[in-house]
């Protein structure tokens, strides 16, 4: 089943290398963010944004409105890319913030990627060298994952192994173009 991923952290991180947003970033947020080749610090501005500083929330703010509508740019170009691709069944958008920003837009279905707390803590923090605060705290950053899997039209089960969650996206991949193409 051909289906094209468009990943989110991915075009976020393109966006922190383009100029204009270093530039933004630098008025922003000054230029201890940045290293000695004029790349920006992303653990640091990670560390600052999710932090408990009070400084961190409007931090976030401003990291957001300054790389968010570009983000969302490279999103619309990537997806529209995908889709002009022959013989694509689907265009999957991988994004841990798609319903806090209106991505959810781009999309025709929203799916939820359920997974127990312990083992979605236990996986950052072997796979992504997370500690458990880090973890808890990007979390705490978005919205409560109820809610997320309430507003999602398809929930499917990842807390086994990737062969099974994949089985079970296919299956829900099957059933959009199949209505798709009824109508
Ligand atoms: C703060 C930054 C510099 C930290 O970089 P870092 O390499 O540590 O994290 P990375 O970008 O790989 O993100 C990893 C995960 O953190 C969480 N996360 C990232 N940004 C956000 C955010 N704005 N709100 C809530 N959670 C977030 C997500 O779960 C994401 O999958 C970076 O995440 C960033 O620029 N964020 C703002 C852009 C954004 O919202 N990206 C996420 C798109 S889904
Ligand atoms: N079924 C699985 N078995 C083992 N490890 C997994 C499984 N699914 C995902 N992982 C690992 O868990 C970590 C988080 O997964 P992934 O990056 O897909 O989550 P995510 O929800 O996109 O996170 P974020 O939104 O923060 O990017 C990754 O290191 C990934 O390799």
């Amino acid at each position: 089943m051909p289906v094209v991923v468009v990943d989110a952290d991915k075009a976020g991180h393109q966006v922190l290398t383009e100029q204009t947003t270093k530039q933004a970033l630098r008025a922003c947020f000054g230029d201890e963010f940045f290293d000695e080749q004029g790349n920006i610090n992303r653990p640091m501005l990670g560390r600052l944004v999710f932090g408990t500083d009070p400084e961190s929330k409007t931090a976030k703010t401003d990291l957001e409105s300054i790389v968010h509508p570009r983000i969302g740019e490279i999103l619309r170009e990537q997806i529209a890319a995908a889709q002009a691709k022959p013989g694509i069944t689907a265009v999957i958008l991988d994004a841990a913030v798609l319903l806090e920003t209106g991505w959810k837009d781009f999309c025709d279905t929203v799916v939820f990627i359920d997974v127990p707390e312990e083992t979605r803590r236990n996986r950052v923090i072997l796979n992504r060298n997370w500690t458990a605060e880090e973890f808890a705290s990007r979390e705490a950053n978005q919205l409560p994952l109820e809610t997320k899997k309430q507003l999602s039209d398809h929930v499917i089960d990842n807390s086994t192994t990737v062969e099974f969650a994949a089985q079970q996206l296919r299956q829900v991949v099957a059933k959009i173009a199949e209505s798709s193409a009824k109508s």
